[in-house]
């Protein structure tokens, strides 16, 4: 069987993760890892997860069967203008970046090429991102096939329109981070009543490690809410509490919040 060739272009927190996912399966494929400048980074990504690594994409770019940008927005006009001569019409070219479809690679690429669009979060590292994509109209089922082999090697996955990626940013790419953040001020609270910081965070992490675990199990949080919310009981008093400083909104605001900084990020008007 061909060996497929991968080349990231960028290096950063979410290649690393995608790799860190990656490796653990059996994928037959060839990593090559690049970034802009620091050579530091590849060397350690180049160690750590026995890929390959260049310190310039261009050369690497004819040989690749994916080409996966994993570089920032704001970068992605330069890197898609040096990558435009170099393709050579049977590749994939994907981005992970926030506020970046199919339709605007597609537009900045020569005619036909195939594109998609993924949007991972950093539990690729432990094979659980919950990932969405979307495609562009020129990817051929071979392609498709590649593709789905690399995302199902980081977790479940989810095929959207690009409309729908641009709108679910903020639940899949952005919420680890709002309930990291949850976690945080949570473990804030358990200190406060004198306990370590250790001992907070053992808490807190297994608490939450456990509640995942129900939700995996059972599926329904509503349900579950329930079960621990005794009638009159204490846990009614402080879900009250967060009612009366508007928890649900709060959150709905930051997922608007999210999505209008992404598509902001990647609208063509401010980029190209
Ligand atoms: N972090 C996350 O949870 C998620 C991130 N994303 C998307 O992933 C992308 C990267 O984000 P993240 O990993 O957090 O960012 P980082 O800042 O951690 O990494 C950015 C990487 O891009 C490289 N880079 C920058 N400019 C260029 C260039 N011109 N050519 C080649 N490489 C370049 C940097 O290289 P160097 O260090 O050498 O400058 C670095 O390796 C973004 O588009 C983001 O929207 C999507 C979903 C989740
Ligand atoms: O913060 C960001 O812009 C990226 C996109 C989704 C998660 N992280």
């Amino acid at each position: 069987m061909k060996q497929e060739h991968i080349l990231f272009i960028g290096a950063g927190r979410m290649a690393e993760a995608i790799l860190a996912g990656m490796v653990q399966t059996e994928l037959n494929m060839k990593i090559t890892v690049s970034n802009q400048q620091d050579t530091k980074r590849l060397h350690q990504l180049q160690n750590q997860y026995a890929v390959e690594s260049t310190e310039d994409w261009r050369h690497t770019v004819e040989h690749a069967d994916v080409i996966l940008l994993a570089c920032p927005p704001s970068e992605h006009p330069n890197v898609l203008t040096s990558l435009n001569p170099l393709l050579t019409g049977s590749q994939l070219v994907m981005t992970v970046a926030a506020g970046i479809g199919p339709s605007v690679l597609e537009s900045s690429l020569p005619d036909g090429t195939a594109t998609a669009w993924l949007m991972p979060n950093t539990s690729a590292d432990v094979q659980k991102s919950m990932s969405i994509y979307s495609y562009g109209q020129y990817v051929t089922s071979e392609q498709k096939l590649i593709f789905e082999k690399i995302v199902s090697s980081i977790g479940p996955s989810e095929e959207l329109s690009e409309q729908q990626v641009h709108q679910m940013t903020a639940v899949t790419g952005s919420a680890p981070a709002f309930l990291y953040y949850f976690v945080e001020a949570l473990e804030e609270a358990a200190a406060s009543y004198g306990i370590s910081n250790e001992q907070a965070r053992k808490l807190v992490i297994e608490m939450v490690i456990g509640s995942a675990a129900m939700l995996d199990k059972h599926r329904d949080p509503e349900k579950l809410r329930y079960q621990v919310t005794s009638p009159g009981g204490a846990t009614a008093a402080g879900i009250e509490s967060l009612q009366k400083d508007d928890f649900t909104n709060s959150l709905i605001r930051a997922v608007h919040a999210t999505n209008h900084r992404a598509k902001e990020l990647g609208s063509s008007k401010n980029l190209f």
